[in-house]
């Protein structure tokens, strides 16, 4: 199966859109989300030119030694930094996911937190990267703005108010670039690149190269291969979305696995989370146009950092484990 492909023109950040294109737009990404929990966006207004400089600049910390990445390894406060292979991920008896990453939270780009950046490794990482934020914060708030026309929500708004610290403190949002480097010489090759796992936020943004090795479980038990399509960025929704909307969108688990035959290829990626404000409720029932106004109460609340944060320990110590 073909994962759907959906044309974003009409309703581009940076284009005024009516309601009516936005609930027809809507609607497509709901279905699609409901179904497949996976599709690719067409015409999402990203250009190729900035993905470019991103992954450009991506480049220059990764093509650094290991010693001098490691100065900047993940702040495990704010999660911002560099997730790096360890030596103990070559042990042939315990392979690890074979990937690094950079990590660029919400926080980072708050004048009253940031981060410490890698400017001695890639002087124009942080100015391309609250730049390529910014792009995609745009983008997601115009899919969380048509999710939520298209739904006949009350409040056409509520999703996108409940990301209103996006990029601020008080919200998790980030975006992180991934490296899965060949597999050297005699090391026992992992089979999982990236394991399988669904993601955890509202909405996820992901782009992809043309090496492949990206797999999707739509029907929770058989994988499919995501063909990498030029020029798509690939939208899917995470537990945040599922819990929301009590299953009807659906969080799809997915990893990343070595091709056969290109393990001498390096793979790239980027991804953009978007996670509702921390404070968020994320298991309140939604309420749809003709209900009655006032909200449910639920019993046992869990909120977006709650949530979010609990994933990222886990994630910590399941690695820390394995090393
Ligand atoms: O690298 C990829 O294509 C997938 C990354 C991913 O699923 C994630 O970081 O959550
Ligand atoms: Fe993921």
């Amino acid at each position: 199966t073909m994962l759907p492909v959906i044309d974003f023109e009409s309703c581009q950040p940076n284009v005024d859109v009516s309601n009516e294109q936005l609930k027809e737009t809507g609607k497509l990404l709901i279905d699609a989300l409901s179904t497949a929990g996976f599709l690719y966006l067409k015409n999402s207004g990203i250009s190729r030119k900035s993905i470019e400089a991103m992954r450009n600049a991506a480049e220059g910390i990764f093509a650094a030694p290991v010693e001098e990445k490691e100065k900047y390894a993940m702040d495990p406060k704010t999660f911002c930094g560099y997730v790096g292979m360890t030596s103990e991920n070559l042990d042939p008896e315990h392979p690890t996911d074979y990937k690094e990453a950079f990590h660029i939270a919400s926080v980072a780009l708050d004048p009253t937190v940031g981060m410490k950046w890698p400017h001695d490794l890639s002087p124009d990482f942080a100015s391309v990267s609250a730049s390529f934020m910014e792009e995609y914060k745009a983008l997601s708030l115009r899919i969380l703005k048509a999710i939520g026309v298209g739904m006949k929500l009350k409040d056409p708004d509520y999703f996108t108010k409940a990301h209103n610290f996006m990029h601020k403190q008080g919200n998790m949002s980030g975006l992180r670039v991934l490296r899965y480097p060949p597999v050297p010489e005699g090391v026992k090759t992992p089979d999982q690149r990236l394991g399988e796992h669904t993601d955890w936020a509202s909405i996820s943004l992901l782009i992809v190269d043309q090496v492949g090795g990206l797999q999707v479980s739509i029907d929770g038990e058989n994988y499919e291969e995501v063909q990498p399509i030029e020029d798509t960025v690939l939208l899917n929704i995470g537990d945040t979305m599922q819990f929301w909307t009590n299953g009807k969108m659906k969080s799809k688990k997915h990893r990343v696995i070595l091709p056969k035959g290109r393990e001498k290829m390096t793979r790239r990626s980027m991804g953009y989370f978007v996670h509702a404000d921390n404070e968020v409720v994320i298991n309140q029932p939604l309420v749809y146009e003709g209900d009655p106004d006032v909200a449910e109460v639920v019993k046992n609340p869990i909120t977006s950092q709650e949530y979010v944060v609990g994933k990222l320990n886990e994630a910590h110590n399941l690695t820390a484990k394995a090393y």
